[in-house]
């Protein structure tokens, strides 16, 4: 059995509706931060702050738990990295952790920032090191967010998080350098890993995890096709490998079943049908394991 960590605030409704959709629903009571999975393999599981999951993770109060980039390498803690999962906030993909200034500053890269310059920032580790690297002498202030308000007054350059980079905007701020992209990750307890049943117990659970993910954007068509238009047909069908082809009992029609993406599902049905494909079905798939 496996303990879980999983994160409250930004990536919280994303992460409860990946385990929702795995079949792993974390149920819970509004502001119960205690929550359950009914699964045999899983055991305890809390919603923390992601600050600080990877290090109780490391610690080995979690065999299991999610964060993202950011605070995973901030808190410095050593975890093993069992899956990307590619949310933020607002959906798929990853979001910055960036250098800003103010945009009427005749500044364009973190190499003009003055020494002694005040930084702003939630992330003072990661900053110490990105402006050692940098070799600038720069003075770190930490953060407890609402951070681009502080510039100019209160600092003159701050590092922060930024998503759809309205926030940046909003407060007259602009990007001079990305220290690092940061998405979700599913992060394990070293020893939990190398445990026997634990490594089996986390592995079911970043199977589907990750099975739920590569479902997202795909979805099943199936179409029965007379012997005649089958050529025309299958040439226009994207597949995982090939497409699935039946025999219909006791006609001259085939019954074809395959995967494609859900972008192109609207432009690929009407052509199907006038290359002679007849009773059309596209059905969601929840879960794709390769
Ligand atoms: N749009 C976003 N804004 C902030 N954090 C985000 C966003 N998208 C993803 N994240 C990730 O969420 C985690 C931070 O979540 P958390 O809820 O603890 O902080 P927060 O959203 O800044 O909370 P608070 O409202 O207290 O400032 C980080 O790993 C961060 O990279
Ligand atoms: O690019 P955007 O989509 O605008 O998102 C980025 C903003 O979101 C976060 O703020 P948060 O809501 O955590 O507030 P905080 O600054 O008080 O932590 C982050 O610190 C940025 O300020
Ligand atoms: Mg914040």
């Amino acid at each position: 059995m496996i303990d879980i960590a999983i994160p409250k605030g930004s990536l919280q409704n994303q992460t409860l509706q990946l385990f929702e959709q795995a079949g792993l629903e974390v149920k819970r009571t509004e502001r119960e931060y205690n929550a359950r999975i009914d699964d045999p393999r899983i055991g305890k599981v809390k919603i923390l702050r992601p600050q600080e999951i990877p290090g109780y993770v490391a610690k080995g109060y979690f065999d299991l738990g999610i964060s993202g980039t950011d605070w995973i390498m901030e808190s410095g803690a050593i975890v093993t990295k069992v899956a990307d999962l590619n949310y933020g906030k607002q959906g798929p993909g990853a979001v910055k952790l960036v250098v800003a200034v103010l945009e009427s500053l005749q500044i364009s890269s973190a190499r003009m920032i003055k020494p002694g310059s005040r930084v702003a920032t939630e992330y003072p580790n990661l900053t110490r090191a990105y402006f050692s690297n940098l070799g600038i002498p720069v003075d770190i202030q930490f953060s407890f967010g609402a951070t681009e308000a502080k510039v100019p007054e209160l600092t003159d350059v701050v590092v922060d998080l930024t998503e759809t980079g309205s926030t940046l905007k909003k407060n007259g701020l602009k990007i001079i350098d990305v220290m690092l992209e940061s998405t979700s990750e599913l992060v394990a307890n070293k020893k939990s890993f190398a445990d026997k049943e634990k490594h089996d117990d986390i592995s079911a659970v970043q199977t589907l995890l990750l099975a739920v993910m590569r479902a997202r954007g795909k979805t099943l068509l199936k179409m029965n096709v007379p012997e005649a238009a089958l050529d025309a047909v299958i040439s226009m069908l994207p597949s995982m490998k090939r497409p699935t082809l039946s025999k219909l009992y006791s006609t001259d029609y085939y019954a074809i079943e395959t995967v494609v993406d859900r972008s192109q599902v609207n432009l690929l049905i009407p052509l199907l049908k006038k290359s002679g494909a007849e009773d059309i079905l596209e059905l969601a798939i929840s879960k794709i394991v390769p």
